[in-house]
């Protein structure tokens, strides 16, 4: 469901991405993986446009999202992300986060929205934190909010760009059993992650990165027990 073909993307005279070639299809998890500034989340925010690519194409559903006349509003309702820094509303309730954009965005009446937004905090188990701002919340749970945000607006993909990277130590577990109950559930999940062990366990695939292309596309067990190149074998030494 979603062809990048010859991705490449430069700031400047820097290139980031030079040629990235990959498939993922409805459902999959993948992880993307690799050292720092290998591209990573270029590579994740060019999937929903938040950045633009010099070169190439990304299709998702057989629409080419790079085209000129892309309707980029679309695009993000089926493309959602989590972002390092949660970004959530300061000023509205963890619910009203989570309805916000149902509501404004798709049209859906507010009792609607609220409904499915407090069933969604159930599932990210935050039921009882739907009242309270979001200064109240640990970073775990800030996190976790995110991921209902996300959820409701029912995207087919879930880009999660380091999801766990600013969170203590102790609250990355609670927001990785999250992302563990969604995966496998039909919806696509494509994560940039440092999280080694998430990437083995839950991901159907990784992507490992180095210098703006796929250096390997293997599923994890191969991967982690297996790599292919002395790029990898080095970095796994690194981070495992
Ligand atoms: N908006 C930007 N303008 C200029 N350079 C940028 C921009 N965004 C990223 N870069 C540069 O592009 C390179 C790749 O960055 P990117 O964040 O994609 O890497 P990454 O693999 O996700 O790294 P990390 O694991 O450290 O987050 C880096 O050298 C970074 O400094």
């Amino acid at each position: 469901m979603i062809n990048v073909e010859n991705l490449h993307k430069s700031y400047g005279s820097l290139q980031v991405l030079k040629g990235i070639n990959t498939q993922v299809e409805k459902g999959e998890v993948v992880t993307i993986i690799g050292p720092s500034g290998s591209g990573k989340s270029t590579f994740l925010r060019c999937i929903n446009l938040l950045e633009v690519p010099t070169k190439g194409k990304v299709i998702i559903d057989g629409t080419d999202i790079t085209e000129k006349n892309t309707n980029i509003k679309k695009i993000r309702e089926n493309v959602g992300m989590v972002f390092q820094h949660f970004h959530l509303f300061p000023h509205k309730t963890v619910l009203q986060n989570v309805t916000y954009a149902p509501i404004k965005v798709k049209g859906i009446s507010k009792s609607e929205a609220e409904k499915m937004g407090k069933e969604l905090l159930a599932r990210v188990g935050l039921a009882d934190k739907a009242n309270v701002y979001p200064s109240r919340l640990s970073g775990g749970q800030k996190q976790r909010v995110a991921i209902a945000r996300a959820l409701a607006m029912n995207p087919e993909v879930i880009l999660f760009d380091e999801p766990t990277s600013a969170l203590d130590p102790e609250m990355v577990k609670e927001v990785l059993e999250v992302m563990k109950s969604l995966a496998h559930t039909g919806i696509t999940m494509l994560i940039v992650t440092h999280e080694m062990g998430f990437a083995r366990e839950a991901a159907n695939r990784v992507l490992f990165l180095d210098g703006g292309v796929v250096v390997e596309d293997a599923p994890p067990a191969e991967f982690f027990t297996n790599p292919k190149t002395d790029r990898a074998k080095e970095f796994l030494e690194k981070m495992l």
